[in-house]
């Protein structure tokens, strides 16, 4: 299959062209960065795109990806549920498939399976992200899905407890789909992530380390591989996983 990669000169795409060059059934049809056309996927006969530019650039992108046949795995950050339904509407309307992958990594995928498992159990529930101070966007998008999962198998049961009544510098972090969101931004971590449960006299922490980028790349090869064979949307590596 021929794949390009957009974002190709940044520190996830740059990865990327070097796991698809290693990939046995795979040929990078195109390695394109800020400025370069898109039509030169079209021109190299690109299947599908793997995505890692950046959140203000990826919807022109996946619009244009849908619209011109060509699959879009997805791996950047920001995304809402707006902007799922919108790449949904797409792709429904090209008939194209495509994917978005929160994160791509297996453990983090894992993190987040057993946090909507154990979330109906525990009264508490709070989500710590940490991240290499080069990102831009914040909370990160593992802990938006995370936290997106934790709502979702809480829905009818009573909100968390907390007393916190003054709070003008949002110590009690952002609250995402009401689950609180903690960011830190520091130098020596990939993205690391835990989810804290409180329960009566017993607490529950998951937690998660990519320490290095390859950990990203046999979920992309897999993402690829799956949405050359499969239609319509998929969100997150969890629908892809056995
Ligand atoms: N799903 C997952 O598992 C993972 C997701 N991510 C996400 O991937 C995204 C990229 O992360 P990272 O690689 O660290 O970021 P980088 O800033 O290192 O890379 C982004 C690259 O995209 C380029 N770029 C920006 N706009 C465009 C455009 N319109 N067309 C083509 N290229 C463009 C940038 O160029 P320039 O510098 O010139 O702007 C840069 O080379 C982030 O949203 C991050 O959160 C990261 C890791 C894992
Ligand atoms: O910017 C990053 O580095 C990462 N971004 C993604 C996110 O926002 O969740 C995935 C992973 O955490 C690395």
């Amino acid at each position: 299959m021929r794949v390009g990669v957009l974002g190709a000169s940044g520190r996830m795409g740059s990865t990327v062209v070097e796991a698809v060059n290693g990939a046995e059934d795979m040929e990078l049809a195109a390695a394109l960065d800020h400025g370069d056309p898109l039509e030169k996927l079209t021109e190299a006969g690109a299947e599908a795109v793997v995505d890692f530019t950046l959140p203000g650039a990826v919807m022109g992108n996946t619009e244009w990806a849908l619209k011109h046949s060509v699959r879009p795995v997805v791996g950047v950050s920001g995304f809402d549920a707006e902007r799922i339904a919108t790449v949904r509407g797409w792709s429904e309307e090209t008939g194209t498939a495509a994917a978005v992958i929160p994160n791509f990594s297996i453990g983090a995928v894992l993190l987040m399976r057993f946090a909507g498992q154990a979330a109906k159990y525990f009264p508490s529930a709070e989500i710590i992200e940490a991240h290499h101070p080069r990102k831009i966007d914040a909370p990160s998008g593992t802990a938006v899905h995370t936290a997106r999962m934790i709502a979702q198998a809480r829905e009818g049961l009573p909100e968390f407890p907390d007393a916190t009544e003054c709070d003008p510098d949002h110590s009690r972090g952002a609250k995402v789909d009401g689950v609180p969101v903690h960011a830190v931004r520091a130098t020596g971590y990939v993205a690391s992530q835990q989810v804290w449960f409180g329960g009566e006299g017993e607490r529950l922490t998951l937690s998660h380390d990519s320490t290095d980028r390859g950990s990203f790349m046999p979920g992309v090869l897999l993402a690829v591989r799956e949405v050359m064979r499969r239609e319509g949307l998929v969100v997150g590596l969890d629908e892809l996983l056995d």
